[in-house]
């Protein structure tokens, strides 16, 4: 897997004299250069690493370059075709396919330089973030469209990426948005590893099958199997029970799972994505993963800064979440410059999931169609800083938010002992975990 920010190059050419030219120019552009001599070692790398740019023979010595070309499309590759030996049917079959350009050897080295240097250009830029979002994911801040690039990058390969980010900054929706710039066809399957009990979420995972059962009965295939073809995402993988975390290390490393209480062996086709609110940058910190598995799943490590250090990010956001609430109610509200100014310095500790709850409580306080102090609501109900021990709620906060920010914040002061957080809140911790996996089911309703 490439980590280099330079743009890449592949040249499938069996012909060396040009390879050697057409890497010296690229190279000359900082590009990195991978080179193939078939179709065969074209696809392998292809398979292998997603590129900026391939330059391609039309005729190699296992077959056509026009076999690469779709691989290559798939994965956002522009496709530059070469021939030493122009002809009517090879130029007519070469436009029908989606090229950048079609060049005849010898070369001119300028036009080929010039379209090395538009790719390069191309994709230094990150892309446009629309109205709308690309796959969800609002914002106008640098750090957002570097995300999106690195995301671009990783989707078409099979790398297993690890995602770290403060609670609410957007870990799930990167996750989707890596499934859905994925070649993969099966489905996306979200799991949050701390929500249930290590049994219950073993045979969540595995599956289970109970053994007095007559034919396809009592076999209930897990999540790994649902999400064949597709993506796991594997949430708060730091909670799940190290016992567990050795028998999900022995299924990627061997691609084969069993049920609970199965006989066989079950062939695993599914991309894992894993998330954890810990820090990853000083080795994985606090001792929560085991250290292979943390480097099975971090082979390509994605980290969201909180909101407070993106804050561009932060009005865009704002806008859309107040045109959502307008949309919903018919109403028309706006915000005022100064508004916008105050939500774009306050720091926002619960990041997106905060400012979306913010922007709900503002529309529902606002007396007119002008809100000019969003925060208003914020200072005037919660002179106290919040402790380990404390809980700052501010009015027009929903029960089932007061519930469920009650219910995270007991569960952070017992370290997550789940026993002790039950017997505080005097509730079963069957409760506990009932909640967990509803949050974890109704993420909208959760903030
Ligand atoms: N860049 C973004 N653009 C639009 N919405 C966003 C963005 N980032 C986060 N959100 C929204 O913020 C909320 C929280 O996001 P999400 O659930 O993905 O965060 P998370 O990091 O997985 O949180 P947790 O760790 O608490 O599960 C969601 O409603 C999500 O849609």
């Amino acid at each position: 897997m490439r980590m280099s920010s330079n743009p890449s190059l592949l040249i499938v050419d069996d012909d060396i004299s040009f390879v050697r030219a057409a890497a010296e120019i690229a190279r000359s552009i900082s590009y990195d250069i991978t080179v193939a001599g078939t179709v065969q070692q074209g696809e392998i790398w292809l398979k292998r690493e997603t590129f900026d740019l391939a330059v391609i023979d039309l005729s190699l010595p296992d077959g056509s370059g026009l076999e690469l070309v779709r691989a290559c499309t798939r994965s956002g590759t522009d496709v530059v075709l070469v021939t030493g030996y122009p002809s009517v049917e090879t130029a007519v079959e070469a436009i029908r396919t989606s090229l950048l350009d079609y060049l005849v050897k010898p070369i001119e080295p300028a036009r080929y330089r010039a379209l090395l240097e538009s790719v390069a250009k191309r994709r230094s830029l990150p892309p446009p973030v629309a109205e709308q979002g690309w796959h969800g994911l609002i914002g106008a801040s640098q750090a957002l469209g570097m995300m999106i690039t690195q995301i671009r990058r990783v989707a078409p390969t099979d790398a297993s990426v690890l995602i770290q980010g403060e609670s609410g900054t957007g870990k799930e929706i990167v996750a989707r948005a890596i499934h859905a710039e994925s070649l993969r066809t099966g489905a996306f399957v979200a799991v949050n590893c701390g929500a249930m009990e290590s049994e219950q979420l073993a045979s969540q995972l595995f599956g289970s099958e109970s053994s007095d059962s007559g034919e396809g009965h009592g076999m209930l295939p897990g999540y790994f199997e649902q999400a064949a073809g597709g993506t796991l995402f594997l949430d708060e993988i730091g909670e799940m029970p190290m016992l567990l975390q050795g028998q999900l290390m022995r299924a990627l490393e061997s691609g084969v799972i069993r049920r609970n209480g199965g006989r066989s062996d079950i062939g695993i086709n599914v991309r894992v994505i894993a998330a954890t609110h810990y820090r990853t940058d000083r080795g994985h910190g606090s001792g929560q993963l085991r250290d292979d598995l943390f480097y099975r799943i971090g082979e390509f490590p994605i980290a969201i800064p909180p909101l407070r250090e993106r804050s561009d990010d932060i009005v865009p956001l704002a806008n859309l979440f107040l045109s959502h609430l307008n949309q919903r109610h018919g109403g028309r509200k706006s915000f005022t410059g100064t508004a916008l100014e105050q939500l774009r310095r306050f720091s926002w500790p619960g990041n997106v999931r905060e400012l979306r709850n913010a922007v709900s409580r503002a529309y529902i306080m606002a007396g007119s169609d002008t809100i000019a102090d969003p925060l208003g609501q914020i200072r005037i109900t919660t002179p106290l800083e919040e402790t380990p021990s404390t809980l700052t709620i501010a009015v027009g906060t929903t029960f089932e938010e007061v519930e469920r920010r009650m219910l995270m914040k007991t569960l952070e002061f017992f370290g997550n002992d789940k026993t002790k957080a039950a017997r505080a809140l005097g509730v079963s911790v069957k409760t506990i975990y009932n909640h967990l996996a509803k949050y974890q089911q109704n993420p909208a309703q959760t903030g």
